[in-house]
């Protein structure tokens, strides 16, 4: 890992995370669209004095993916070294359901209730295709696993019911507390029945 000067007039303390001899952070702010990964990494950067760093602008910006349609699909390879080379011996929240592939300190896996999912994704105007994929992969924990595959310090947050305030001030304790690894603690199983009829579950697919 890498090698930096002080932690001083640091909020929290962030040397359960970091190498011997590392002090600057990089922390991730990941989860399914619409969970609020964007509002949350935003208020949490500026509680904690970091930059903020969106994964799309990031990408957009030095060409890394292409365009497929609307989507911008970016390689993920690529975005890791592009952002662990820019954002060595930087303070970073890096916002995007992309960020924990990224080498990081800390994930921040953010999770909300499906049933939010699906209103924060229809008000959007997503199709049904990108509405059911989503919703069901909020459902299956999809972006948890990745992370937790991706990297050892992982903290699973829900924002169900929670001002993004309340959800910083979750984070921010999580983190001066030094826990490093915090999931398991949200389970979808009993909206099934009532998100069902947005998923698209072997629709005609084997
Ligand atoms: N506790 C909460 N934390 C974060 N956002 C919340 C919360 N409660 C409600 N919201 C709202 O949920 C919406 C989430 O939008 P936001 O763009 O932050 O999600 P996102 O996960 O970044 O989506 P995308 O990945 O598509 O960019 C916002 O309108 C936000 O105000």
């Amino acid at each position: 890992m890498y090698i930096r000067q002080s932690t001083e007039d640091k909020d929290i303390s962030p040397s359960a995370y970091l190498a011997p001899g590392e002090a600057w952070m990089i922390i991730a702010v990941t989860g399914t669209p619409g969970v609020g990964k964007t509002t949350v990494s935003k208020l949490l950067s500026e509680k904690l004095g970091y930059e903020y760093v969106s994964v799309k602008d990031f990408a957009f910006e030095r060409g890394i993916g292409e365009m497929v349609g609307e989507e911008l699909e970016i390689d993920v390879d690529e975005l890791a070294e592009a952002m662990s080379r820019e954002f060595h011996g930087r303070d970073v929240v890096i916002d995007g359901h992309l960020s924990h592939f990224v080498p990081a300190d800390v994930v921040i896996v953010l999770r909300a209730n499906p049933k939010l999912v699906v209103g924060r994704l229809m008000e959007r105007g997503y199709s049904r295709e990108k509405l059911a994929e989503n919703v069901e992969a909020e459902l299956v924990d999809v972006i948890l696993v990745e992370a937790l595959e991706e990297n050892e310090n992982v903290l699973e947050i829900d924002t169900t019911g929670k001002t993004p305030g309340e959800v910083v001030e979750e984070i921010s304790e999580l983190l001066e507390r030094g826990i490093k690894r915090r999931f398991g603690i949200v389970d979808w199983s009993g909206v099934y029945d009532e998100v069902l009829p947005y998923l698209r579950l072997g629709s005609g697919r084997m």
